[in-house]
């Protein structure tokens, strides 16, 4: 008598062929509740944004996905896996890049680039063209660099790299207008090419999710809200695009 292999893991993603599925999830810091039953889909392919205010969840939320911290309630699956238990497996298939890095810094920027490309492959001639265009300096070790230069490093290691998903916490922080707009065309140019999962504080000089993003969420106190909602966030609100992406599937 054959039986037929038992699946070793939930299926959660309801048939959707999903890079990131966050679902339900609660985040506790002592008394202070992160995430509050955030349900968070993305497809494989697609370009999705999360804009909320500081201290709403964002990287509590990216924290989760990339392994680093475990939900209290609820789960999360990132390339149809678990990132705490397949952690390792998912350094080489994610490119995630904090909002502050300080990862080997007693390496130069170019050594950085070797070693990231080292452990997910990367292709060589969109780096070089990156540097360009990000006008990098790759000859200074981590530690005397600048956070605008160490952001632009990583930010070239991830998008250089062979990553079927890219995250990037706020990226744009720390750079300035000129490279601010550089990534913002680099990031439309991935779209569609790989999935992508951006954060915005609209307060904060940022790289407009909403115009890379065909998916924006809107995060207040932890939860998924409207990013249309401008009450959320004060006069500066989040830009509206009018994107068939957006408008076919919401994630609240
Ligand atoms: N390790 C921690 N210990 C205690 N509280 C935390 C911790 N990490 C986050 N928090 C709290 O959880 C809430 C959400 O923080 P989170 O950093 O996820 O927000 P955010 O939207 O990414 O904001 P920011 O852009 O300022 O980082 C905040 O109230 C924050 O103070």
């Amino acid at each position: 008598m054959s039986s037929a292999p038992r699946p070793t893991m939930p299926v959660l993603d309801d048939g959707l062929d999903l890079a990131v599925n966050l679902r339900d999830v609660v985040k506790r810091f002592g008394p202070v509740t992160a995430l509050d039953h955030l349900t968070i889909r993305v497809r494989r392919g697609e370009a999705h944004g999360l804009v909320g205010p500081a201290g709403s969840g964002k990287t509590t939320a990216l924290q989760i996905l990339a392994g680093r911290l475990r939900p209290d309630r609820g789960s999360a699956r990132v390339l149809a896996t678990d990132p705490r238990r397949h952690a390792v497996e998912l350094q080489r298939r994610v490119a995630y890049v904090p909002q502050q890095v300080y990862r080997w810094s007693h390496l130069t920027g170019a050594e950085l680039l070797d070693t990231m490309s080292f452990l997910r492959g990367s292709d060589r001639t969109r780096r070089t063209e990156l540097i360009e265009r990000f006008d990098a300096a790759t000859d200074r070790a981590g530690h005397l660099d600048s956070a605008e230069n160490r952001q632009k490093i990583e930010l070239i290691a991830a998008l250089a790299s062979r990553a079927e998903l890219v995250v990037l916490d706020e990226p744009g922080r720390y750079l300035d207008a000129a490279a601010r707009a550089e990534l913002t065309a680099v990031l439309a140019e991935e779209r569609g090419r790989r999935t992508l999962l951006l954060t915005e504080d609209p307060s904060a000089p940022a790289v407009p999710v909403a115009s890379v993003c065909g998916q924006v969420t809107g995060l207040d106190a932890g939860r998924a809200c409207d990013p249309d909602r401008r009450d959320a966030w004060g006069a500066r609100g989040v830009r509206r695009v009018d994107d068939p992406w957006r408008r076919s599937a919401r994630t609240f």
